[in-house]
C-alpha cells in the first residue's frame, strides 16, 4: 500500500519550497478556462416531445430560445471561451483543453472538470477527453527521447462524502484526508499505481471506471452517483545530465462530477435521495468556493474544507494549477432551469484566477545519491589536498609566466644597455662623421654639398643613427656593389659609343653641306678624335679588368678597394663626356646657324623648326644599345644613320646625286672664276644651273629646270636641317643619360665610401657580421626591412610619388636579403628628393631645354593624372558588384558624383596604416594588371635605364621615378 499524496506533491521531495510553490519557479496568473457543450436531445427527451431551448450562435455564445409568447426576465445569452453545439465531436471539445492537459508534461499541474446536471453528458465527455489526453501524452513521451518520463495513476471517488480508492476496492473505503504542512491535503493510503505503458494506463483507467458507483435514476439509466477523480502524476528528468538532480513533476486530474440537479428532479428517494444530498453538499461547497474565488481577494475566507471534493481539489481552484471546466447541457426545454444554473456556475467559474507554476523537485533518491557523492569528494580532499587541483595549476602557470616575463624584461634591458653603449662608441669615431660628410657630398647631384641635410645633421641624430646602421647592414654587400659598378660602366661605354656614332653622323652632315661652317666641322672632328681617344683608354682598361669580372667572395674585399680607387680616378671621365657633349651641342648650334636657310641673305628668317630652344620635346630613343630606333631621328636622303650601317652607306651614295657645279668644278679642277661666280649667284637665287637635267638655251626649259632645281635644293636643305636638328636632340638625350649615369655612380660611390668608413671604424669586411647575415634567413634584416619600408612609404607620401610605382615596389620587395640594395637606393633617392623639395620648394630639380624636370607641383599634377587614369580603369577592370563593394568598404557614397575618382583618391593616403597600404596596393595592382600576371619583376627596379617604350609613367618601373626625378 502506498501513501497518496496531494496533487501538488507527487512522490518526490520538493526542494526546500513551500508545498504550494514547488520548485520555486515564477507562477503565471491564468483564468479558469470554461467551455460549454450542448448535447443533442436524448431519446428520452425526444420521446417526451421536449423541445430544443438552446442554440450555439457562434463559437463563444450560447443563447436561450424561448418558446413563443414566453416572457423572459433572465439573461438569455452566455459567452464562454468555447461553446460546442450538438453536432460537435468530443475531439473538438478536447482540442479546447488539450494544451492544458499536456502542460502536466512540463511540470505544471492541470485539472479538467466536467460539470452539469445528470444525463447532460459529463461522463460521456470526460471519457473521450481522458482517452485522447492519454494518446497525446504518450505521443509526447515518444517524441521527447531526451527526457526520462515516469507516470503513476491513482483513482478515487467521493461518494456520500466518503473517499473510496477505485484501484483498491478491497480496503480502500472511507479514506482519510490528512493535512501535511509541506504537501497540503493528502488522501491517506490511496494507491498510486506505476504506469508501464499506454495500454497499462488505459487498463487502470478502465478499472477506475468499473469501480465507480453507478445507479439508475429517472433521467439516466447509468447515472454516476459520485465525484470521480483520476489523477496522473508525471515526472521527467533529462537523460544526458547524470548530475541533474531536479525533475519536472506535475499531476493531471480528470474530474467527472456527479450531477448537479436537484433531488426532486431525479425523483429520488431512499438511497438515491441520500446520495443526492451528499452530492449537493459537495457541489454547493464547490459553487461557493468558485463564487468566492470569482470575486477576487475581497472574498475573504474560501471554504475549501467544507467538503472533501474542494479539499482535495484545492490547488485546482485558484491555486497552483491550470484548470478547465467543461459544462455539459441538455438542450431540452424541460431542463432549462438546470441548464441555466449550470451556465450561471460556468459564468462565475470563468472569473476565477489560478497561479500555475512549473514544479521542479528533487527526488529523495537522487538527492541522497548526490549528497553522498559530494560528501565523498570533500572527505577525500580533506584527507589529501589534491596537488593537481585546478586552482593550484593556475597559480603555478601564472608563476611560470611571471618568471618568463621577468627573464624577457632583463634580456631586453641588457640589449638596450649594449646598444646604448655601442651608439656612444659610434659617436666617438671621427671616421663615421667623415663618412657622413662624404655621403652628403655624394648625394649632392650638382656636386654642391647639402650642408643642412636633415638626414645627416645633428638635430635628427636618432634617425641618422638608424639610417647609418641600416646602410651599414645593406651596403656591406660588396659583391652586389661591384656588380652594380660593372653595370654602370657598361652603360657608360654604350653611351660613349653612341656619342661617337652621333658625332660621326654630324661630321658627315657637315661634309655633305660644304657651305656649312668650317669651324664647326673642325670642332666636330676634334671632338670625334677626343672621344676616340677616350674609347681607346677605356678598352685598354677593360682588358685589364677581364680577369676580375667575376670576383670570388674571398677576394671581394681587396677588389672593392681597387674599385674604389678606380672609381675615384674615373670620376672625371663622365664629367668630361658631359662637357664634350656640351661643346658638340654648341657646335651643332653654330652649324645650324650657318645653314643657307638661316643665313641673313637667304630668306631673311630663321626657320622656326630650327629654333635651338625647341619647346616641344620629342620622344627620342634612349636605348643603351644601338637599336633600329636610330631610323627615327635620321632621315634619308642625307643621313648616313638611316637605320643601319648598310643604309648609311647607301645614303652616302645617294648624297652624291645633288652635286653642285661648284663640286663638279672642284672635282675637275677646270671651272673658271666667272663660272664659279655664275654658279654661286644661281645657287644664291635658289636655282641650280649645273643640273644635268636641264637643256641649256631653251628659256622655257631653263625656267622649268630652274624651278625643279629650286625644289630639289629646298628638299635637300630641309633634309639636312632635319638631320642636324635630330642629331642635336639626340645629343641632348645623351647628355641626359650621362647625367643619370653620373647620379647612379654617385650613389654607388657613396656606398663604397661608406664601406671605407666602416673599415676605418673597425668593421672588417671579411669578418663583418653583416656579411654573414646574408646567409642567415631572418633576424636583424627583417627588422631593418620593416623600418626602411615604413620610411619609404612615408616618403612616397611626402614626395607625391606615383602610386603605381609604390604598388610595384611594395608588392615586389617583401624582405628578401637580396632586396637590401633596392630598399637602400629607394630610401636614398626619396631622402634626396625630400631634401630637394625642402630646399627648392616648387623650383624644378634640373632643366632640359628650359623645361622644368621635377617640382612639387609637377609631382602632384602627375599623381593626379595617374589617379584619373586609374579611375577610368575601374570600369574596365572591375565588375559593377566589385566596384560597389569597394565603394562601401572605402566609404564612398554610392549615389555620389565621381565615385570612381573619389575611390582612387583615397588609395595610398594613409602611410601609417599597414592594412590601408596593403589594400591600396591590391586595388592598384588589380587596376593596372599586376596581379599574378608576372608583370612584376625586380629587374624593373634595377639600376638600368630601361627603354621607356611608353611615356605613361604608370607602366614603367623604378626607372620611371628616376626619370621623374632627373628628367621630366
Ligand atoms: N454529446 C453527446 N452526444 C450524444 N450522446 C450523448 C452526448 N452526451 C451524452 N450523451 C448520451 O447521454 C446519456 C447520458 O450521458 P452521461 O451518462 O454522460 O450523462 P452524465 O452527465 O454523466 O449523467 P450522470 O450525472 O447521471 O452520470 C448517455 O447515454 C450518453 O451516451
Amino acid at each position: 500500500m502506498m501513501t497518496a499524496k496531494t496533487p501538488g506533491t507527487p512522490s518526490s521531495r520538493i526542494e526546500k519550497m513551500p508545498a504550494s510553490t514547488p520548485g520555486g519557479t515564477r507562477s503565471k496568473e491564468e483564468k479558469i478556462v470554461v467551455t460549454v457543450r450542448l448535447r443533442p436531445l436524448s431519446k428520452r427527451e425526444i420521446s417526451l416531445k421536449d423541445q430544443v431551448a438552446w442554440e450555439c450562435v457562434d463559437d463563444n455564445t450560447i443563447m436561450y430560445k424561448p418558446p413563443p409568447h414566453e416572457r423572459v426576465n433572465q439573461p438569455t445569452s452566455f459567452t464562454f471561451d468555447r461553446v460546442f453545439g450538438p453536432s460537435c465531436s468530443t475531439e473538438s471539445v478536447y482540442e479546447g483543453v488539450k494544451n492544458m492537459a499536456l502542460s502536466a508534461l512540463s511540470g505544471i499541474n492541470a485539472t479538467i472538470f466536467a460539470y452539469g446536471q445528470t444525463s447532460s453528458g459529463k461522463t460521456y465527455t470526460m471519457r473521450g477527453i481522458t482517452e485522447k489526453a492519454v494518446n497525446d501524452i504518450y505521443e509526447h513521451i515518444m517524441n521527447t527521447p531526451e527526457r526520462d518520463f515516469s507516470m503513476k495513476i491513482s483513482g478515487l471517488e467521493i461518494y456520500n462524502e466518503n473517499v473510496r480508492d477505485l484501484l483498491n476496492s478491497e480496503t480502500g473505503h472511507n479514506l482519510k484526508l490528512l493535512d501535511d504542512p509541506e504537501k497540503g491535503t493528502v488522501v491517506d493510503k490511496l494507491v498510486e499505481e506505476k504506469v508501464n505503458n499506454d495500454q497499462h494506463l488505459r487498463h487502470l483507467i478502465g478499472i477506475c471506471e468499473a469501480q465507480r458507483q453507478v445507479g439508475e435514476t429517472a433521467l439516466n439509466d447509468t447515472s454516476s452517483r459520485s465525484h470521480q477523480i483520476i489523477r496522473l502524476t508525471i515526472e521527467s528528468t533529462m537523460r544526458e545530465n547524470a548530475d541533474c538532480i531536479r525533475s519536472f513533476v506535475a499531476s493531471l486530474n480528470f474530474v467527472d462530477l456527479a450531477g448537479s440537479e436537484r433531488a426532486s428532479q431525479t425523483q429520488a428517494d431512499g438511497a438515491r435521495l441520500r446520495e443526492g444530498c451528499h452530492i449537493n453538499l459537495s457541489l454547493m461547497t464547490l459553487t461557493t468556493v468558485i463564487r468566492k474565488l470569482s470575486v477576487g481577494k475581497r472574498s475573504g475566507h474560501i471554504p475549501y474544507r467544507d467538503s472533501k471534493l474542494t479539499r482535495i481539489l484545492q490547488h485546482s481552484l485558484g491555486g497552483n494549477a491550470r484548470t478547465a471546466i467543461i459544462c455539459t447541457l441538455s438542450p431540452a426545454l424541460g431542463h432549462v432551469e438546470q441548464s441555466r444554473n449550470t451556465l450561471y456556475f460556468a459564468t462565475r467559474a470563468k472569473e476565477v484566477t489560478n497561479n500555475a507554476r512549473v514544479n521542479m523537485v528533487v527526488s529523495d533518491k537522487q538527492l541522497v545519491k548526490h549528497l553522498q557523492k559530494e560528501l565523498a569528494r570533500l572527505e577525500a580532499e580533506l584527507r589529501t589536498p589534491d596537488p593537481s587541483s585546478e586552482k593550484d595549476l593556475k597559480i603555478r602557470q601564472m608563476e611560470m609566466e611571471i618568471e618568463e616575463l621577468r627573464r624577457q624584461r632583463d634580456l631586453a634591458q641588457s640589449q638596450v644597455d649594449e646598444l646604448r653603449k655601442k651608439v656612444q662608441e659610434d659617436d666617438k669615431v671621427p671616421n663615421m662623421i667623415e663618412s657622413s660628410r662624404d655621403i652628403k657630398k655624394c648625394l649632392t647631384y650638382t656636386g654642391t654639398p647639402i650642408t643642412d641635410c636633415k638626414e645627416f645633421n645633428g638635430v635628427d641624430r636618432p634617425k641618422n643613427r638608424m639610417l647609418r646602421m641600416s646602410m651599414r647592414q645593406s651596403s656591406t654587400a660588396p659583391f652586389v656593389l661591384m656588380h652594380e659598378i660593372r653595370k654602370l660602366e657598361n652603360l657608360q661605354d654604350q653611351l660613349r659609343d653612341e656619342a661617337h656614332r652621333a658625332l660621326e653622323v654630324l661630321q658627315k652632315e657637315v661634309a655633305c653641306h660644304r657651305q656649312g661652317n668650317q669651324d664647326a666641322a673642325e670642332t666636330v672632328a676634334k671632338l670625334q678624335a677626343e672621344i676616340r681617344a677616350m674609347c681607346a683608354v677605356r678598352s685598354a682598361s677593360k682588358e685589364v679588368e677581364v680577369e676580375r669580372t667575376i670576383p670570388t667572395n674571398d677576394i671581394v674585399s681587396a677588389n672593392l678597394k681597387d674599385e674604389i680607387t678606380r672609381l675615384h680616378s674615373q670620376g672625371s671621365n663622365i664629367a668630361q663626356l658631359e662637357e664634350q657633349l656640351e661643346n658638340v651641342q654648341k657646335s651643332i648650334d653654330k652649324l645650324v646657324m650657318s645653314l643657307p636657310s638661316n643665313l641673313p641673305g637667304s630668306n631673311g628668317e630663321v626657320t622656326p623648326k630650327l629654333k635651338i630652344h625647341s619647346k616641344k620635346k620629342k620622344t627620342l630613343p634612349l636605348a643603351s644599345s644601338n637599336s633600329n630606333h636610330h631610323s627615327n631621328f635620321i632621315r634619308s636622303p642625307c643621313s648616313p644613320l638611316s637605320s643601319s650601317q648598310q643604309i648609311v652607306e647607301a645614303a652616302d651614295i645617294e648624297n652624291i646625286a645633288p652635286e653642285s657645279p661648284y663640286e663638279n668644278a672642284s672635282k675637275d679642277g677646270a671651272l673658271t672664276e666667272s663660272e664659279k661666280e655664275n654658279s654661286s649667284t644661281k645657287a644664291e637665287e635658289g636655282g641650280d644651273a649645273s643640273s644635268r637635267e636641264g637643256t641649256p638655251g631653251t628659256p622655257g626649259y631653263h625656267r622649268s629646270s630652274s624651278v625643279k632645281m629650286k625644289k630639289m635644293q629646298r628638299m635637300f636643305q630641309n633634309a639636312a636641317e632635319e638631320n642636324v636638328r635630330s642629331i642635336r636632340e639626340y645629343v641632348t638625350q645623351l647628355k641626359e643619360r650621362v647625367a643619370k649615369l653620373q647620379y647612379q655612380k654617385q650613389l654607388l660611390v657613396c656606398q663604397v665610401l661608406e664601406l671605407e668608413a666602416n673599415e676605418a671604424a673597425g668593421y672588417n669586411l671579411e669578418n663583418d657580421d653583416s656579411i654573414n647575415e646574408l646567409d642567415q634567413p631572418r633576424g636583424p634584416w627583417s627588422l631593418t626591412f620593416k623600418e626602411q619600408r615604413q620610411q619609404i612609404i612615408e616618403l612616397w607620401d611626402h614626395c607625391f610619388i606615383s602610386i603605381i610605382h609604390r604598388t610595384q615596389f611594395y608588392l615586389l620587395f617583401k624582405g628578401d636579403l637580396a632586396d637590401q640594395i633596392y630598399l637602400e637606393v629607394e630610401l636614398r633617392r626619396l631622402n634626396w628628393l625630400q631634401q630637394h623639395f625642402a630646399e627648392h620648394g616648387n623650383a624644378s630639380l634640373a632643366h632640359v631645354d628650359d623645361e622644368p624636370v621635377i617640382s612639387i607641383s609637377s609631382s602632384i599634377k602627375a599623381l593626379r593624372r595617374e589617379r584619373e587614369f586609374l579611375a577610368k580603369r575601374l570600369t574596365s577592370r572591375l565588375t559593377a558588384e566589385e566596384r560597389e563593394a569597394l565603394y562601401i568598404k572605402w566609404n564612398v557614397p554610392l549615389e555620389g558624383k565621381q565615385r570612381k575618382l573619389q575611390l582612387v583618391s583615397k588609395l595610398w593616403t594613409d602611410p601609417h596604416d599597414p592594412q590601408h597600404i596593403q589594400e591600396s596596393a591590391e586595388i592598384v595592382a588589380r587596376l593596372v594588371g599586376l596581379c599574378g600576371s608576372g608583370n612584376l619583376s625586380k629587374e624593373m627596379f634595377e639600376l638600368n635605364f630601361v627603354l621607356p617604350s611608353d611615356r605613361r609613367p604608370w607602366i614603367m618601373g623604378w626607372t620611371n621615378p628616376l626619370l621623374n626625378l632627373l628628367n621630366a
